[in-house]
């Protein structure tokens, strides 16, 4: 696993700005946007493209865009629902597929409650969208079920990452081409595996509390 921590002083001001606890939903939601699109630009860097001819109102020349099969991007809901809009807008040419998982907060499993994505992905980039990275429940389970359907290239961007959550990656996808980016890797997880400092409950702070 290759994991890419993106490092930029406007990466860093926004995620400040949604740690504090004082960040209201309407703006949390604005600036979780607005750092996936900064997180987009480094996850998207080796995203396939072809080379094309094009007429400039002066000379052809040659050009570049997306290629085929088209990329695949997967929010994990509910909170990686935040994060879609600012991917599409950089990767105008993706397909989009749902996974609906939730984190069991006494034993800290994941479950999945909604698949929706193609069945076959062989060839395909895939870039998984979820703001946090705790204990790895979560995505390595997201990124079995890719790989499982064919994906041969996994970019999971998520906002916040733990230490524990990465190792458990490292050790669970160690044979799966997968790349994690993220705007930082915090401290730890705690007792309720929550990440310290963390942002709090994405989920809950884009969307209010579930309960
Ligand atoms: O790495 P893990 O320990 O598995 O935890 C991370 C998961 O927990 C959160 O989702 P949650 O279950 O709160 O669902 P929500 O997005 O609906 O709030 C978060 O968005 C991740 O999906
Ligand atoms: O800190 C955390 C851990 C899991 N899920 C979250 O939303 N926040
Ligand atoms: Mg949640």
């Amino acid at each position: 696993m290759r994991l890419h921590v993106v490092d930029h002083p406007l990466v860093a001001h926004k995620l400040s700005t949604l740690r504090d606890r004082r960040t209201d939903s309407a703006t949390f939601r604005r600036l979780a946007d607005e750092l996936v699109t900064l997180l987009a630009y480094e996850a998207t860097r080796d995203v396939r493209t072809e080379q094309v001819e094009i007429e400039t109102p002066v000379a052809t020349t040659t050009g570049t865009r997306l290629s085929h099969p088209r990329p695949l991007v997967v929010p994990i809901l509910r909170a990686g629902l935040g994060m879609l809009d600012g991917m599409v807008r950089l990767l105008p040419t993706a397909e989009v597929g749902f996974l609906g998982m939730v984190r069991n907060e006494e034993t800290l499993t994941a479950s999945t409650y909604a698949t929706r994505m193609p069945e076959d992905l062989s060839g395909r980039q895939v870039y998984v969208l979820d703001p946090m990275l705790a204990t790895g429940g979560t995505l390595v389970a997201a990124i079995r079920e890719l790989i499982e359907r064919g994906a041969d290239d996994v970019t999971a961007v998520v906002l916040l990452a733990a230490p524990e959550g990465v190792e458990v990656m490292e050790r669970e996808l160690a044979d799966v081409p997968v790349t994690v980016v993220t705007a930082s890797v915090d401290e730890r997880l705690n007792e309720n595996g929550y990440i310290v400092p963390g942002l709090g409950d994405a989920g809950d702070r884009m969307y209010g509390s579930a309960e």
